[in-house]
């Protein structure tokens, strides 16, 4: 622990910063000395081999991405050669992590000071890396430049801790991935190694970019600029915001679609409307939308409908492809995995058998699924129109 401010009587907010953590590579937190406690008994601290696969940096011959200048988007990632679907791409501990809490108690500029303290406290390499990393439009000052960095870069993380506070988080090895509302790859965080994992969603050809959706996809285009302006300060030109907008009518529709159907498929009560049919169509337009970074959770609510309705092995090749799926987007600890597993496992066993049709409901066993406890992706993809980091 390096520095403690207090808020009012209670809440104190301190730099702690580890030069040893992940063999030297170092990581700086602006948090309180409880939820310091509780990280530095994670694993990633206190198991030596937990983080053994992580922290490779791209070998230049073997790895198959590019670090490259991007037209209009200062750098960016693409493709060396083929990538195929559920690759991995990139795994890496954070270098800053700054807990939100302090922005609800310490006054800002208290904030802005400390973050810039954990910076500069870091070792040297960690601390270029940081600082080499986009401002999105240059910066005045020092503590500005760290300030901006963290806004362009940081992602939001949650701990599964207790604390009702995220946590605003830069792994500057995985900042170079530009947005796309229709991205091909994406990250899950692991809460107990701290690693943020990059994986290839759809397959990726030879020169293409390697992008990362910044938002909720599952949002109608004028929503996604919109946010995209505001927040990071672009206007997104992919390839889905600018087709002609006759397209981009249909595809607004297919979301705004999406978006009704699936109030039926979380609806667990006798009065739901869904239907394996429905089910289906949903997935189609999750097909259509090319929304591969969600569709593990399309496949999931097919899963539980054709259960539902008491056809076990319909229900298991859509709960395999959800795990599919679902491993490279979100994870094996992510419960929607899980869940599938249990389901692909033993169907008539498991919660949704004859859901629909016998009207048998367990409340206490039920779960929506997407409403798991995993840590970014949950509340970037389904929360309320907030500030989102990518
Ligand atoms: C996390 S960084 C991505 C890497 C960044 N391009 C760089 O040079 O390091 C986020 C910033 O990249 C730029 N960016 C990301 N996606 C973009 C896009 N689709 N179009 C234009 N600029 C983009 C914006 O400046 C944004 O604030």
């Amino acid at each position: 622990m390096l520095k403690c401010l207090r808020s009012g009587r209670k809440l104190e907010y301190c730099i702690f910063v580890s030069s040893t953590f992940a063999g030297g590579r170092g990581i700086g937190l602006l948090t309180s000395p409880e939820r310091a406690e509780y990280v530095a008994k994670l694993p990633a601290f206190t198991n030596a081999t937990a983080l053994a696969l992580e922290n490779k940096d791209p070998d230049p011959e073997l790895s198959p991405l590019d670090f490259v200048h991007i037209p209009g988007k200062d750098m960016g990632v693409v493709a060396k050669r083929p990538i195929y679907r559920g690759d991995h791409l990139m795994s890496f501990t954070p270098a800053v992590v700054i807990d939100y809490g302090a922005f609800e108690s310490l006054p800002l500029q208290d904030v802005l000071n400390l973050q810039m303290e954990v910076v500069d406290h870091l070792p040297s390499q960690m601390r270029g890396r940081y600082l080499n990393l986009s401002t999105h439009d240059g910066a005045t000052s020092h503590v500005e430049r760290v300030e901006k960095i963290l806004k362009t870069n940081a992602f939001d993380i949650d701990l599964w801790d207790e604390n009702e506070y995220g946590l605003f988080v830069v792994f500057p090895e995985l900042s170079r991935f530009n947005h796309d509302c229709r991205p091909n790859a994406d990250y899950w965080f692991d809460p107990s190694t701290l690693v943020q994992h990059i994986y290839a969603t759809r397959p990726i050809a030879v020169g293409e970019e390697i992008s990362l959706t910044y938002i909720d996809p599952l949002r109608t285009r004028a929503r996604r600029q919109k946010k995209l302006q505001n927040v990071w300060g672009f206007g997104c030109s992919c390839s889905l915001c600018t087709q002609r907008s006759e397209l981009t009518g249909a595809s607004d529709e297919r979301i705004e679609q999406i978006l009704q159907i699936r109030t039926q498929l979380e609806d667990y009560t006798t009065s739901s409307a869904a239907t394996p049919q429905m089910a289906d169509l949903f997935l189609s337009l999750y097909q259509q939308e090319r929304l591969d970074v969600l569709i593990h959770e399309a496949y999931a609510f097919a899963a539980i409908e054709w259960n539902g309705v008491g056809e076990p092995w319909k229900a298991m090749k859509h709960a395999r492809l959800a795990i599919e799926y679902g491993l490279a987007a979100v994870g094996s600890k992510d419960q929607d995995v899980v869940e599938m597993q249990s389901l692909a496992e033993d169907p008539w066993g498991h919660w949704s058998w004859m859901l629909r049709t016998q009207k048998r409901m367990h409340w206490d066993r039920m779960r929506s699924i997407g409403a798991s406890s995993r840590s970014s992706m949950s509340s970037r993809y389904h929360e309320e129109d907030e500030d989102e980091a990518p």
